[in-house]
């Protein structure tokens, strides 16, 4: 589904609101009647101050009645305004946890239909922060900025034309100052130059957040190593030009600001001498000097909402920049579903003369030509030096990304024409590197087959020999993983999604590196477990341990992204070549061991 492009800042931002549109408009509505009713106080202190000053001369001659009259309607005005806020802002709140909710879940709908192969590319840090970050500030742009956007704008427009109502000269004296305040801050922020230093903002935060976690995760690598902040280079880069680049944009702005705010602080030093020029022609005019001080009184009220709306102003070019970074998400293509799906009837995988590359068309090819079959109820192992492809063939398979030349079948269906449930659903992977959920170890097994019964989960982990290690735990299968509970070996970890694996019990199995992290003790377990796993299935198995895939029923041997060797183990080292060599070098490694001098030397460091 490719999401629908064109409106940008607050028109997108209300298309993607949906049908909590009314809701906001009830919040704006309310919100300006407030600021209608609390202009109420100010015009009831004009009437007072007005009666005042007629009588000033004989104040026993001021009506009572009257002057208690407006300080009711005054005080009416405030109580009301306030609860025609309080309710557009109970309004604006309810709209925006809704339409945060639907972003969110939105978002995170297209997430979960995007190509695994999306998350290779794009550093989890960067989806985070949009996911978090940039949709929490919509949550506080809509729920208080709006709102206030409104209110602020209602409120300076009502004084305004209170103002030119009043008298224009004195009118003409605040606003046009005011003006020219507006024009010296928004000709620093408006433009293209201010726009692309936002982006420029935004991508240092980004980058921030990314190498952040990069640090985070590498932090025993940093300890070990003895290393400081500073060696981490990403992370110390990213900071100081976050660093640089707020200095700089802060130094951009501070000219226009300085101007804005001197100007709209001393509005009053404006009206002063205006209103003392007309004072002087006609002394005295009582209406004159009232209308005088009541704009006097109003001013320095008048510096609120401006400041307010010079601040709120700002944030709409953020909240422009945080919703295209929603849409770029949005924008991104999903696995495209075929319009009829097809069952393979069997779970023969075939790659026909595929070629890929991560580039895309013209990058450099790290498959060329492969072309392989794994049959059902067979083992095919995939051998080669680093970076030869074999987990990038392992992953094309559950469509991390499709293959631009040739194509991949699964009982001779091409993997494109299957419903990506149907793929999902046709194979079960275990990889070097296990995610387990901050969950309990019950759970995180239940992922393979969230309907299985408890006995169903038990028998799996005890086929993946983990079940004996669960029992010994405080809590059993109630453990909870991670902050809080156990944390297991890596040994462990691979176990348990084995057992996962097992009890998914798909006809599809690719194991990547699965037994990487077993101590000899732990494979001689994880084999078994394996054992069970792999009966009767098509597997696809990747392995630098040689004796892992010494009797699987063909080794494809690669070598820079072509398959330059096929056969069993025994055929492959009667063809001498690179896989003898591997395989002399891999038994010479395991056969040597640390002898009892070596042993002391190394120990005595
Ligand atoms: N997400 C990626 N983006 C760009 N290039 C990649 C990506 N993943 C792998 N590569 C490159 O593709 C080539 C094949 O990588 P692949 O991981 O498939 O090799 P491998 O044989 O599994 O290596 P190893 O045994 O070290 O795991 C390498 O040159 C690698 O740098």
């Amino acid at each position: 589904m490719k999401e629908k492009k064109g409106k940008t800042g607050i028109a997108r931002l209300l298309e993607l609101a949906g049908e909590k549109k009314p809701l906001l408009a009830w919040s704006g509505i309310l919100s300006t009647i407030s600021v209608f009713l609390m202009l109420v106080p100010y015009i009831a202190v004009y009437h007072v101050l007005a009666e005042l000053l007629q009588h000033a001369a004989d104040l026993g001659a001021v009506d009572a009645a009257y002057i208690i009259n407006w300080g009711i309607w005054g005080a009416l005005g405030m109580v009301l305004g306030y609860s025609f806020m309080y309710i557009g802002g109970m309004c604006s709140h309810i709209a925006a946890f809704r339409i945060l909710y639907g972003i969110r879940v939105r978002l995170s709908d297209h997430i979960g239909a995007l190509p695994l192969g999306y998350f290779n590319k794009n550093a989890t840090g960067k989806i985070k922060k949009i996911v978090e970050l940039d949709v929490d500030r919509i949550e506080l742009f809509i729920a208080h900025q709006l709102p206030d956007l409104i209110n602020t704008a209602v409120m300076l427009a009502a004084i305004i034309i209170t103002m030119f109502s009043l008298n224009i000269w004195f009118a003409l004296a605040c606003v046009i100052p005011m003006l020219l305040g507006f024009a010296a801050q928004y000709s620093m922020m408006a433009g293209k130059k201010a726009k692309a230093g936002l982006k420029e903002y935004f991508d240092a935060l980004e980058n921030i957040n990314i190498s952040s976690i990069q640090y985070m995760r590498g932090m025993p690598s940093i300890k070990i190593f003895g290393q400081t902040v500073h060696s981490f280079r990403k992370f110390y880069d990213d900071m100081i030009k976050y660093r640089d680049f707020s200095v700089k944009y802060t130094d951009n702005f501070q000219n226009g600001y300085v101007a804005f705010k001197t100007i709209i602080l001393s509005l009053a030093t404006f009206i002063l001498p205006v209103g003392l020029f007309f004072i002087s022609a006609v002394p005295d005019n009582m209406a004159f000097a009232t209308t005088l001080m009541f704009f006097l009184i109003l001013t320095p009220g008048i510096t609120v909402p401006v400041f307010k709306l010079n601040t709120l102003a700002s944030t709409l070019n953020t909240i422009e920049e945080g919703v295209k970074r929603i849409d770029e998400i949005l924008a991104e293509k999903t696995i495209p579903e075929p319009e009829t799906c097809q069952k393979p009837s069997s779970y023969e995988i075939r790659f026909h003369d595929v070629s890929f590359s991560y580039g895309g068309q013209g990058g450099m090819e790290v498959l060329k030509h492969v072309g392989f079959t794994a049959p059902p109820g067979k083992i095919t192992a995939l051998v080669g030096p680093s970076g030869s492809g074999k987990s990038t063939i392992a992953q094309l398979i559950p469509r991390f990304w499709d293959v631009p030349k040739g194509r991949i079948t699964i009982g001779d269906v091409d993997i494109r024409n299957m419903s990506t449930n149907d793929l999902m659903a046709a194979m079960s992977f275990v990889f070097q590197d296990t995610f387990l959920f901050s969950d309990t170890l019950f759970n995180n097994i239940l992922v393979g087959k969230p309907a299985a019964t408890k006995e169903e989960v038990y028998a799996a982990a005890k086929a993946a020999q983990c079940h004996e290690f669960i029992e010994h735990l405080p809590q059993g299968y109630d453990t909870p993983i991670g902050e809080g509970g156990v944390y297991l070996s890596g040994g462990e970890e691979q176990r348990v999604s084995v057992a996962r694996a097992i009890l998914k019990n798909a006809p599809i199995l690719v194991l990547d590196e699965a037994t990487a992290y077993a101590d000899p003790e732990n494979e001689v377990q994880m084999q078994l477990a394996l054992q069970k796993l792999i009966q009767d299935k098509t597997v696809l198995i990747i392995a630098h341990r040689l004796t892992t895939i010494r009797d699987a029923n063909q080794i494809l041997l690669l070598k820079e992204g072509e398959i330059v060797d096929a056969g069993t183990h025994s055929e492959l080292l009667s063809h001498g070549g690179l896989y003898k060599r591997m395989w002399d070098a891999y038994t010479s490694s395991s056969d040597w061991q640390i002898d009892h001098v070596q042993a002391k030397e190394v120990f005595a460091c």
